[in-house]
């Protein structure tokens, strides 16, 4: 009997099965956006409305809602057009940024030994390094440097009042490529309301784009990481390194990132000892 049942449903089953996750995948990707309350509201409204027709058979409003279903369908790509153009620019775009050589790995230990530095000293700072997705349209804010990656010149950008150090540095194929860019800060609603405007721009400009933003906080010289919108905050000093690899260092460049980790801190390139621009 129950055999039958099983041989007469598997498919219902499994197709039920397919649905589940898809919807469960398309909730997991959608739910901290702002279209997700709106889609939620809607539905909501739908649902409640349907329910009473069904309840009092008005034939007039029937129609009007039948009309309006249809209309949500196309009004979801307007509602959704954020997430759906970032979804699209991964799907069409190439890996051009992996850390996947021995002077990619070098830029690597630098860039975190600055961003150390920087939050030692505590100096604030915002960093968006571009993967995938270009990030011209932010890069356009700002101001050009086309410069290779130093410590020296990360201390000097983001130096208190100096003329670059508002706004974001956009890291490009290892190369300060813009400092003062000014980032989409994000209109999530942030629960902690003591995330201020340089998180939420790193907030905003990854959930954009699929670039990892690293920020050092002026105010405690706390490391954050973001990436898709997801803030890692308070990172200490082993924690953020061994972030970044994780981000960066893909697994079949494991030989090469095992070198320079085994290197003691001397023959480390750092931002303090040596390179010291800004005293304590
Ligand atoms: N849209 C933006 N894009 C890039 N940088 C921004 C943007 N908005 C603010 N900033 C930077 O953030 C700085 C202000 O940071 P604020 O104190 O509000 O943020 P915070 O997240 O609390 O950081 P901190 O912990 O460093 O104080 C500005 O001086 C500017 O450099």
């Amino acid at each position: 009997m129950a055999w039958d049942f099983v041989r007469e449903n598997w498919k219902n089953g499994i197709e039920i099965l397919i649905l589940s996750i898809a919807i469960y995948q398309i909730y997991r990707a959608f739910r901290a956006t702002r279209g997700a309350r709106i889609l939620v509201g809607l539905v909501v409204i739908l649902v409640a409305v349907t329910l009473i027709l069904f309840q009092f058979k008005f034939q007039v409003i029937t129609w009007l809602v039948t009309r309006a279903a249809i209309l949500l369908v196309f009004a979801l790509p307007v509602i959704f057009q954020p997430e759906l153009r970032n979804a699209l620019a991964k799907l069409g775009s190439s890996r051009l940024f992996s850390f996947s050589n021995k002077s990619q790995l070098d830029f690597l230990e630098i860039f975190e030994d600055s961003v150390v530095a920087l939050s030692k000293k505590r100096i604030g700072a915002l960093f968006a390094i571009e993967r995938d997705i270009s990030m011209k349209p932010y890069e356009e804010t700002g101001v050009t440097l086309s410069a290779d990656f130093s410590p020296e010149l990360a201390m000097t950008i983001f130096f208190p009042k100096t003329p670059l150090h508002d706004g974001g540095v956009v890291i490009s194929n290892k190369k300060m490529s813009t400092a003062a860019c000014v980032f989409p800060v994000s209109q999530k609603e942030l629960s902690d309301r003591s995330i201020g405007l340089r998180h939420r721009a790193a907030i905003g400009v990854t959930e954009e784009t699929d670039c990892v933003a690293v920020i050092v906080s002026e105010e405690t010289g706390a490391i954050s990481i973001c990436m898709e919108g997801i803030l890692e905050r308070n990172l200490g000093e082993e924690k953020f390194r061994k972030r970044m690899a994780q981000i960066f260092l893909s697994n079949d460049d494991k030989n090469e990132t095992s070198a320079p980790k085994e290197l003691g801190p001397e023959d480390r390139v750092t931002a303090s000892g040596d390179r010291d621009l800004v005293s304590d």
